[in-house]
């Protein structure tokens, strides 16, 4: 049976599953991830069977290609004679071209390298984390799979700005990501929830990047995140919405040019540059600081305000789901998104959201609650399943 690799390149780590085809579906064998590319890099996976396998990797300053070779080592050792049949590799941006995974090539990689300054926390790494596997698995396919395509279904409205058209034309558009986990999702309600995909979901993915997306029958029709993966909520060290007065007095008073912006926004503002503490929610939901305190004050607001926004675009609200590292494990966190709000039709369960349930709204509840893991990977694993089989 055939292995499909799947990769979610960061800046500084690598995250992979692997998967095995099956007659009945895909069977994940193990998960593990890189850390500290750039620096000294540990090994860490984890097969199914529950079988652990940790080492630091040789190489003074690892890379993603000596992040990959470590992974071929491993699996050399851990699946002997198994070959990979394909690499699926998440990449945050597809611009407005891609509207679903492709089998990448020369011309396709050459394009995506131009989607860089719109990504630029992501775009590269998953470039290097491509660029690396085709060396590493030279025999295999390697499929890109965007958090984008899966909001290309946006009404027009849903998709520009307030700028003269020719800007939209020249592809300044509200791209929206997350599109991996939000159509994860999707199929979640579909095979669990048949009866609520019908109908006006929110779905909430709340991890470091956070963003919420607006779906009907199951598809995207409006997202927090917008041009970049900075717009809406706040985030671990992302800015989140922005007064783009703030943007232009930076520049003409305080000289800051587009890499101190880039450093500013993506990297040093969200709950790390409120907190001046850590990007990390349970160390903030831990701290006694008053400025920790302010910044998950200002990420529920604000995940409030959305949450009323796109609710209002949809014209009413049957389901809330609630996913991502922060959605699906901080009950403290749910808690005050959803308290007062029963004028949204919103009534949770205060015992059933500390008890970490599926459901967590009341029966008299109009807007059902429910908290949903994702699964960026298996479904980078399904596309490429799928697309190879075509090919
Ligand atoms: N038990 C928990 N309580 C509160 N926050 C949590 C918990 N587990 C994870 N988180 C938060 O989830 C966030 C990471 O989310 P995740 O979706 O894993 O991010 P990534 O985008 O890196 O995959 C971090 O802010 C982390 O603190
Ligand atoms: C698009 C995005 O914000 O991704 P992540 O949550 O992985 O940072
Ligand atoms: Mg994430």
């Amino acid at each position: 049976m055939s292995l499909l690799l799947t990769l979610n390149a960061g800046s500084s780590s690598i995250k992979f599953a692997l998967f095995e085809q099956r007659p009945h579906g895909l069977d994940r064998l193990a998960v593990g991830q890189v850390e500290g590319l750039g620096e000294r890099a540990h090994f860490c996976a984890v097969t199914t069977a529950g079988e652990r396998h940790e080492q630091w990797l040789d190489g003074s300053v690892a890379d993603h290609g000596h992040a990959l070779q470590g992974v071929l080592d491993w699996l050399r050792l851990s699946f002997p004679n198994r070959e990979v049949a394909a690499v699926s590799h998440r990449v945050v941006h597809g611009g407005a071209e891609h509207v679903e995974p492709i089998v990448i090539d020369d011309h396709s990689r050459a394009q995506l390298e131009t989607l860089v300054p719109l990504a630029p926390l992501h775009q590269p790494h998953n470039l290097a984390g491509i660029d690396a596997a085709r060396v590493a698995f030279s025999r295999a396919p390697q499929v890109a799979c965007f958090d984008t395509s899966f909001h290309r279904s946006h009404p027009f409205v849903s998709d520009t700005f307030a700028l003269p058209r020719q800007y939209y034309e020249q592809g300044i558009r509200r791209y929206g990501f997350h599109g991996l986990s939000y159509e994860f999702i999707s199929r979640q309600l579909k095979s669990r929830h048949p009866g609520l995909l019908a109908g006006r979901v929110i779905v909430a993915h709340l991890g470091n990047g956070a963003s919420m997306c607006a779906m009907r029958g199951g598809r995207s029709v409006a997202s927090t995140m917008g041009f970049t993966a900075l717009d809406g909520l706040p985030m671990g060290t992302r800015c989140g919405q922005i007064d783009p007065g703030v943007l232009l007095y930076l520049v003409s008073e305080h000289g800051m040019n587009a890499q101190s912006l880039t450093d500013l926004l993506y990297r040093n503002s969200g709950l790390k540059g409120m907190s001046g503490l850590s990007n990390d929610m349970r160390v903030l939901l831990a701290s006694d600081l008053p400025s920790a305190r302010e910044a998950v004050d200002y990420f529920v607001e604000q995940c409030r305000r959305e949450l009323g926004g796109l609710a209002a675009s949809l014209g009413g609200l049957d389901a809330l789901v609630l996913t991502g590292g922060i959605g699906e494990h901080a009950a403290e966190v749910r808690s005050r998104l959803l308290r007062n709000m029963s004028w949204l039709g919103i009534d949770f369960d205060e015992s059933a959201n500390q008890a970490g349930a599926e459901e967590i709204s009341l029966p008299r509840s109009s807007v059902r609650v429910l908290v949903l893991a994702t699964d960026e990977e298996r479904m980078l694993a399904e596309h490429a399943a799928e697309l190879t089989a075509l090919s």
